[in-house]
């Protein structure tokens, strides 16, 4: 079976991609399944075209290998797109994805129900040995809860309504999000680039 690095240490994202590259016939391995420990990147980058190049850039040099990574989060248009690139430590440092949803509903207290619109973002970023990056998006048109429902999934998913749908990402089986996701759309675009891997 083919293999694949994912540059992330992300669980729930790689329990996405682990059932996303299932039928595509690809192992998929996280900066966590590997032997050796891996030190953050830094994320510097203030697009997520260029934190995902970051990120996978950095492993692709390391081992020498084609590598991808993900950068995503959740846009607020009543927020003015934040927290956008940076939604993993939109509470703090330390990542707490409870912390996080809290501070959107928190900052969402008042905003009616018209206006909270938003979209979750999924940037690949596929870098190989000796060519140039390249990227695939993908977007997830929805509105912001009220407050947290749900227990699957991971980071914002519980306060997030994909449009036309009355279950928020965390009341959706991994089969439900997987076939609407952001995720999913990127990686839809990439299928031609992974077939010839
Ligand atoms: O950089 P890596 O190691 O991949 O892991 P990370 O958690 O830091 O990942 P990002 O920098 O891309 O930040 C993305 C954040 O956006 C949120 N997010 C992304 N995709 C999501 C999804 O499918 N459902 C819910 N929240 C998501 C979640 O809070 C993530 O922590
Ligand atoms: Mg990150």
């Amino acid at each position: 079976m083919k293999e694949l690095i994912i540059a992330t240490k992300n669980e729930g994202k790689m329990k996405d991609f682990k059932r996303l590259f299932d039928p595509l016939e690809i192992k998929v391995s996280s900066l966590l399944d590997l032997a050796e420990p891996i030190d953050d990147i830094e994320e510097t980058g203030t697009t997520f075209e260029e934190n995902a190049a970051i990120k996978a850039e950095a492993i692709c040099e390391k081992f020498n290998i084609p590598v991808i990574a993900d950068d995503s989060g959740i846009e607020i248009d009543a927020l003015q797109g934040a927290p956008g690139v940076y939604s993993a430590r939109y509470a703090g440092e330390e990542k707490d994805d409870k912390a996080n949803l809290e501070k959107v509903l928190t900052e969402m207290e008042n905003v009616p129900q018209a206006e909270r619109t938003g979209r979750f973002v999924c940037v690949l970023a596929i870098a190989q040995p000796g060519k140039q990056t390249v990227f695939k998006r993908g977007e997830c048109e929805g509105t912001i809860g009220y407050q947290a429902i749900g227990k699957n999934g991971f980071g914002y998913d519980p306060i997030f309504y994909p449009t036309g749908s009355s279950k928020t990402m965390a009341e959706m089986t991994p089969e439900e999000k997987n076939h609407i996701s952001h995720r999913k759309k990127a990686l839809d675009k990439m299928e031609n680039w992974v077939k010839q891997l």
